[in-house]
């Protein structure tokens, strides 16, 4: 055997087209994501993701119309939404059965050529925005919306989440949030969905094992953790004794660190941007100025740096979002990339199965359960 490495750190498992990170730039299909952040509508990233070329305007106005017909869900959803609201289920929870509820409702959910893939993509890429949405507004007891024909993706989760359409500066402050969630090449979530659907399950087994892994607090369930970090800070004045305690207990803090970025997040600085303007204008500038004393001291102490997930927090924060549902939005934007690896994998499958160096114990005999 040969050696075992620990996370798979550095190790090669599959080629793709998707995504790439070369240092510090982050591509999607060749294209950078800063050049795809600053110009480009969230629809035409998913395009990109799916297919390797941005869309031409008629690709995209069908790829738009696609989407707002799948946004519709069947009013069965809401009814299990119900149940999960009263068991208080965690949004992420809510997100992952859901995710797999859908395949129920998909007549050609079995299905396994590229027109039913491609078909199938749709759906769930619509309908993942309706399900956070729709969950956020049953558990509050209001009525779940249907999208708005003349919104774009970004906008119409805003509307269904809130029941207000967004602003010009909510939409584009979301739609680059999606942007720049998309797709991360092999992160945890993705590789689990290519693992699942190397078997060649379905698609909805993909992201429901994707939803599952992104959940984690070392993954996607870091957004979450940042947001209750800063709670329990409170104030500027406590930042400093909060972390060394933290680093004193060799605790990990969320939001920091990377396996891949060693010299720093791309997508950070988007994201920090446009939290310093959010906390800004929302009158909640302490929560800027506390996560910014937190990174120097990180970077100072530990040599750590921001990640994608921290300044996201106070961004999602500021729009009013409720801070368990910051993954679940994570999860919408990243069906995009899941989708896309699980396109690929299908495209050139071979079933992914490593193998294991046993350490445990050998040559033992039975012993029957009254003799031990
Ligand atoms: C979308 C995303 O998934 S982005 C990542 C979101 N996750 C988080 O923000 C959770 C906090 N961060 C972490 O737990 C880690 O940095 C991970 C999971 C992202 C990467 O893990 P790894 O690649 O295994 O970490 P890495 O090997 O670089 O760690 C090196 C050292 O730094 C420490 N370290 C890394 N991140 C942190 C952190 N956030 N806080 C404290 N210490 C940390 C590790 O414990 C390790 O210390 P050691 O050598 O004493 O054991
Ligand atoms: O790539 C990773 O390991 C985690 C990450 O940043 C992402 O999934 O966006």
């Amino acid at each position: 055997m040969t050696e075992v490495i620990r996370g798979l750190e550095g190790v090669l498992a599959t080629e793709t087209k998707v995504s790439s990170i070369v240092g510090q730039q982050l591509t999607y299909a060749g294209y950078d994501i800063d050049d795809l952040t600053e110009n480009a509508q969230f629809e035409e990233v998913i395009f990109l993701l799916w297919n390797f070329r941005l869309p031409t305007e008629s690709e995209l106005n069908n790829l738009k119309e696609q989407l707002l017909e799948n946004m519709v869900l069947n009013p069965r959803i809401y009814e299990h939404f119900e149940d999960y609201a009263a068991d208080d289920v965690h949004p992420m929870t809510g997100l992952r059965t859901s995710l797999s509820y859908l395949a129920h409702f998909d007549p050609r959910a079995e299905e396994f050529d590229d027109e039913a893939h491609h078909n199938k993509a749709i759906r769930i890429q619509a309908k993942v925005a309706s399900l956070v949405a729709a969950f956020a507004r049953v558990r509050q007891g209001k009525e779940p919306l249907k999208p708005k024909k003349e919104l774009s993706y970004a906008a119409n989760f805003l509307y269904m989440l809130f029941g207000e359409e967004p602003t010009d500066v909510q939409e584009e402050a979301f739609n680059k949030a999606l942007i720049l969630h998309a797709d991360h090449e092999l992160n945890a979530s993705t590789f689990t969905a290519r693992v699942c659907v190397s078997t060649l399950t379905d698609m909805y087994s993909g992201v429901t094992a994707a939803a599952g892994a992104l959940k984690g607090p070392l993954h996607g369930g870091a957004n979450e953790q940042v947001m209750k970090m800063l709670n329990e800070i409170g104030s500027l004045e406590n930042v400093d004794a909060h972390l060394q305690k933290k680093i004193d207990n060799k605790e990990k803090i969320m939001g920091f660190g990377h396996r891949v970025y060693k010299e720093g997040d791309p997508r950070a600085k988007y994201l920090k941007e446009m939290s310093r303007r959010l906390t800004d204008e929302t009158g909640q500038k302490e929560l800027y100025e506390i996560s910014i004393r937190i990174a120097e001291i990180l970077k100072e102490k530990k040599g750590l740096l921001p990640n994608v997930d921290f300044y996201s927090a106070t961004v999602y924060h500021s729009m009013g979002i409720e801070h368990d549902l910051f993954t679940p939005i994570f999860a919408i934007s990243r069906v995009s990339g899941w989708l896309a690896h699980i396109l690929e994998q299908y495209e050139n499958n071979r079933i992914i199965r490593p193998r294991a160096e046993y350490v445990g114990e050998i040559g033992r005999k039975y012993v029957p359960v009254s003799e031990r």
